[in-house]
């Protein structure tokens, strides 16, 4: 593993990945390699899920190629060093921010979304200007195989490597030192990741998960708020980090609720729910069980059909759910939509702030106020109103989340920034020495004056202000230069 590191940030700091030229070519290669080779990861992330073509496409190819045509059309601006503003100490002299990449980065991905979930924050890397190892997860293996087959058929082979494997290669990977590590994945593990990359003083973004609530207010329409809400949940079948994980609505609502989203459910994947296209499958034995164990003691209100050979789990709704029980207790990821009764919109905001920060947050009204009362008095990675998963697909929104449910963010811009160093550059002449003797010692309360005044004055109109300030550098500098301090 040290080798294979050691090889990456050998080619990194041979300077070749950094060329605006080179990353554009790199990202053009990447979206030649989905274009050309799409049924081969369809295929893939089909065996890994049970997902049709049409999802696997709609979730995760379009956003991959919407994601590098977005770097390709703004990378030329956003390399480009940033002039910013000065004080009348430099104001000859050249200051600007010059994003750079960080260096070798890892990239953890997850299983639910295999696709996009690795291959974006790689699209947000290159474009920065890193080196790249890409550690699949191991749960979705059809995807993590065919990603590792065709990146070297694409790209550079020594600067952007995959590895393969499970615990003890994240393990023995994380011994490493790396510049950036981005990981998706559970909280837990991302404790482990952070640990890890605290040992080297290493910067982590965490894309985590968490129990994302649904408030629905009495004062809008229950078909589409719950057409969209069963689109949201039952998607991947429930496996989406941010899936509405349960809905918090008045006890008058509840039993319309119900039978809109099975009402719903019949409409997008018919009678028999196991022969739809449409509807995934749980990724592995292990979460199947899990997800089962959540329904003990619940009062199901439809669903909980299970069939653990092909591991399928119905969509399933629960009623006047006790938050104490487990289902209240962790992230669902899987087809179960809990709902909660409370009193009023207060209570549910105290329902919300009481727990962990979730990674999204959902509020369906009419009432454009309370919506933004839910936003303004509470906290979550994200939010769209109205509607569901919606702000993952606006990459000028940053994605990602907060407290429990994560740090930093990626998504168009804001994965370059992630991936970049924000260099501060101040470029001076060797000239002008006179105007420096102010900050040299001895000092003296008239320097330290001058000092208040270059520094901190402030002037409204900014243009005669600073040529005014200019022709008093001046005045300073020829008197501290003649020697009148
Ligand atoms: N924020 C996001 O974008 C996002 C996206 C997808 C999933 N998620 C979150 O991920 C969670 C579910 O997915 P998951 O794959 O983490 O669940 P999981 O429990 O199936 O985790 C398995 C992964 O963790 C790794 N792992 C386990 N122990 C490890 C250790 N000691 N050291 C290193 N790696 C270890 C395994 O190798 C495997 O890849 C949910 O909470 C979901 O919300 C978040
Ligand atoms: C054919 C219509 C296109 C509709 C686009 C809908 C896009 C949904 C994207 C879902 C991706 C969710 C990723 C979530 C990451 C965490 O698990």
């Amino acid at each position: 593993m040290e080798r294979e590191v050691q090889r990456v940030r050998q080619a990194f700091l041979s300077g070749r990945s950094r060329s605006l030229r080179f990353r554009l070519q790199q990202l053009e290669a990447l979206r030649r390699m989905v274009q050309e080779r799409e049924k081969d990861i369809l295929a893939a992330i089909a065996a890994d899920l049970c997902k049709s073509e049409f999802n696997a496409y709609s979730q995760e190819v379009i956003t991959v190629l919407g994601e590098i045509d977005f770097m390709l059309e703004n990378l030329p601006e956003w390399v480009t060093a940033k002039p910013v503003k000065k004080n009348l100490l430099t104001m000859l002299d050249e200051a600007y921010i010059q994003p750079q990449p960080l260096g070798v980065v890892l990239i953890i991905g997850a299983w639910n979304y295999p696709f996009v979930l690795t291959i974006q924050p790689l699209i947000g890397a290159i474009a920065a200007g890193n080196a790249v190892i890409i550690k699949p997860s191991e749960l979705s293996e059809n995807t993590a195989k065919i990603v590792a087959k065709l990146l070297p058929q694409y790209l550079d082979q020594d600067l952007y490597i995959v590895i393969n494997g499970g615990v003890e290669e994240t393990t023995e990977l994380l011994k490493q030192r790396f510049d950036h590590v981005f990981y998706t994945g559970n909280t837990a593990v991302g404790k482990i990741v952070m640990e890890a990359a605290a040992k080297h003083l290493t910067p982590v973004t965490l894309e985590l998960g968490g129990k994302s609530p649904c408030y629905i207010d009495k004062d809008c329409d229950l078909d589409i708020v719950c057409r969209r809400i069963t689109w949201g949940k039952y998607m991947n079948c429930g496996q989406t980090c941010i899936a509405p994980d349960y809905i918090l609505c008045e006890a008058s609502l509840q039993s319309q609720i119900v039978w809109k989203i099975k009402e719903t459910v019949k409409e997008f994947y018919g009678e028999n729910i196991k022969e739809s296209p449409d509807y995934e499958r749980i990724i592995n034995l292990r979460h199947f069980k899990r997800i089962l164990s959540l329904l003990e003691g619940q009062k199901i209100a439809f669903g909980g059909e299970t069939d653990e050979a092909t591991r399928y789990i119905a969509p399933t709704v629960l009623t006047d759910v006790d938050p104490k029980t487990k289902v209240m207790q962790e992230e669902i990821f899987g087809p179960i939509l809990p709902i909660v009764p409370v009193k009023n919109v207060d209570e549910a905001i105290d329902f919300i702030n009481e727990r962990e920060k979730p990674l999204a947050l959902y509020v369906f009204s009419h009432n454009h106020k309370l919506i933004k009362r839910m936003i303004d008095e509470t906290s979550s990675g994200g939010v769209t109103g109205n509607d569901v998963i919606m702000h993952f697909t606006l990459n000028s929104l940053p994605f990602g989340g907060v407290g429990s449910s994560g740090m930093g963010a990626y998504h168009g811009k804001h994965s370059f920034n992630t991936f970049s160093h924000q260099r501060p550059c101040l470029l001076k002449s060797l000239k002008r020495e006179g105007a420096n003797k102010l900050r040299y010692p001895p000092n003296s309360q008239s320097k330290v004056d001058w000092g208040k005044f270059f520094l901190l004055k402030r002037f409204n109109k900014e243009k005669y202000g600073l040529l005014l300030l200019t022709f008093l550098g001046i005045v300073a500098a020829v008197l501290v230069k003649a020697g009148y301090y």
